[in-house]
């Protein structure tokens, strides 16, 4: 039996700028299984990053989590705060929302890490890469050594900490264990001499040893989540299939949980368990791999499979693991036609988001549809009336009905799918790409 350690309720984070409110997450459901890799999909802007930093509380001004419930399983923290916030607690679940900031900041790195596309910006660089993990090393060490722990899986060597630091309290002897536990975790990264290169700064490593320098730094807190927001994206492809082998290990070794962030549906076919596909700050078909891959309902799920050439379900794909060591060179991929959508609450409308992209928009498509369940399995479920109806030509929208006034709103909008309006260099990054991987 598997058990939920993430529930997401009804999540909204709202961005309030000197355009408007930005809905980047509207009234999003999410449930992550202990021990699963799930991974969320969908194009550049789509409202990835912002669903993953919500969960971890790292949302900045002038951002702000309007509305939600996010109940974290962990029978130690609602053990911890069940007496000050009765509210907060629902069995072994806590609303993180409903909880101090300060214990929200506790949970950082011992519940819940992040790795992200640019390590630089995990690394601060005038300090070794050693002594940064060593810290992160310390933090953990200080949390398993609160008596007041959140934490039900240090409980039984808490006591041992305490006295530890109680009886020596010497910083040198924590720093020299916690120097050595860095240095572990390199080696357990890959990092080849990991007792030399724990003293060389950041600048010193290679983009692939300091993303992999910056896995080490997120797994010293020994974290039950990982989230990991395109780890890969900024990598060359050979280098990508050996941090993700490498974050596959971990997750098997450690059995921790991981939300994989990406546009990159290989990825996605070579590590997820389950996957959510999202659009304008929904998700809009979620399912197993099966169901997204091989059942899916959604024509925005068909045209980001439909960019990747060659791939049909990961049945296929099984045999076409030797594609995933090529360079990706010619797979440049198909982008949907037309813009993502502003996200501008007041350019937003009351329709299905996706329905001026739609190849097969109907009269139905005009209000917003809620999720259905899907055809595949018990988890499938699509925000898309086909799934409740046959596309039929005689309901269809003429092809100009969203006609200029929608496209003049999405055209203020970088175009995601990288083509030469885009400015932004990493936002090029963002098409939707496979590269194709064996599922394992
Ligand atoms: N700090 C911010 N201020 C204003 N708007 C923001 C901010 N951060 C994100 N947004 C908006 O929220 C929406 C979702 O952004 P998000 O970064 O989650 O997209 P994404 O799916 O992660 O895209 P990418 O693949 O490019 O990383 C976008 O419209 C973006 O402009
Ligand atoms: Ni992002």
């Amino acid at each position: 039996m598997t058990t939920d350690i993430l529930r997401v309720d009804g999540l909204s984070t709202r961005f309030f700028t000197e355009q408007g409110q930005v809905n980047a997450v509207s009234d999003l459901d999410l449930r992550i299984e202990r021990g699963e890799v799930f991974g969320i999909v969908g194009e550049s802007g789509s409202g990835k990053s912002v669903t993953a930093r919500s969960v971890i509380d790292l949302i900045e001004s002038p951002g702000r989590i309007t509305d939600g419930e996010i109940w974290f399983n962990d029978d130690g923290l609602a053990e911890a705060v069940a007496d000050d916030h009765p509210e907060a607690v629902d069995g072994s679940f806590v609303n993180l929302l409903e909880v101090p900031e300060r214990v929200r900041r506790s949970l950082r790195g011992t519940s819940f890490s992040m790795i992200f596309q640019d390590p630089e910006s995990s690394f601060n660089p005038s300090l070794t890469v050693g002594e940064q993990i060593a810290e992160a090393v310390e933090v953990q060490r200080r949390a398993s050594a609160n008596p007041r722990s959140t934490r039900a899986k240090t409980r039984e060597y808490s006591l041992g900490s305490l006295v530890l630091s109680t009886v020596l309290p010497s910083r040198k002897y924590v720093s020299e264990a916690s120097r050595e536990r860095a240095i572990e975790l390199l080696e357990l990264v890959g990092i080849p001499d990991p007792v030399e290169r724990a003293d060389e700064y950041p600048h010193e490593y290679s983009g692939g040893m300091l993303q992999r320098a910056m896995i080490a730094q997120a797994l010293a807190g020994e974290p039950d989540v990982l989230v990991a927001d395109e780890p890969t994206t900024a990598l060359d492809v050979t280098i990508q299939a050996q941090v993700l082998d490498l974050l596959d290990d971990l997750q098997e070794e450690t059995g921790m949980t991981i939300l994989l962030i990406t546009h990159n549906l290989g990825v996605v076919a070579r590590m997820c368990d389950r996957v959510g596909v999202m659009y304008a700050g929904e998700i809009v078909e979620r399912g197993t791999l099966e169901d997204v891959f091989d059942d899916h309902v959604h024509p925005y799920t068909e045209g980001l499979l439909g960019s990747i050439p060659d791939l049909e379900g990961p049945t296929a794909r099984r045999a076409a693991d030797d594609r995933a060591e090529k360079p990706r060179g010619g797979g440049r991929l198909e982008p949907i036609p037309g813009n993502v959508p502003s996200l501008l609450d007041r350019e937003m409308g009351d329709r299905c988001y996706f329905a001026d992209r739609c190849p097969k928009a109907m009269e139905d498509c005009l209000s917003h549809p809620p999720e259905y369940d899907g055809a595949g399995s018990e988890e499938h479920e699509v925000r898309c009336v086909l799934a409740t109806r046959e596309y039929t030509e005689a309901r269809a929208l003429p092809t100009d009905y969203f006609g200029k006034a929608d496209r003049a709103a999405a055209d203020k909008h970088a175009d995601p799918d990288g083509t030469e309006t885009d400015v932004q260099p990493e936002r090029a990054e963002s098409t939707v790409e496979g590269t194709g991987g064996e599922r394992r």
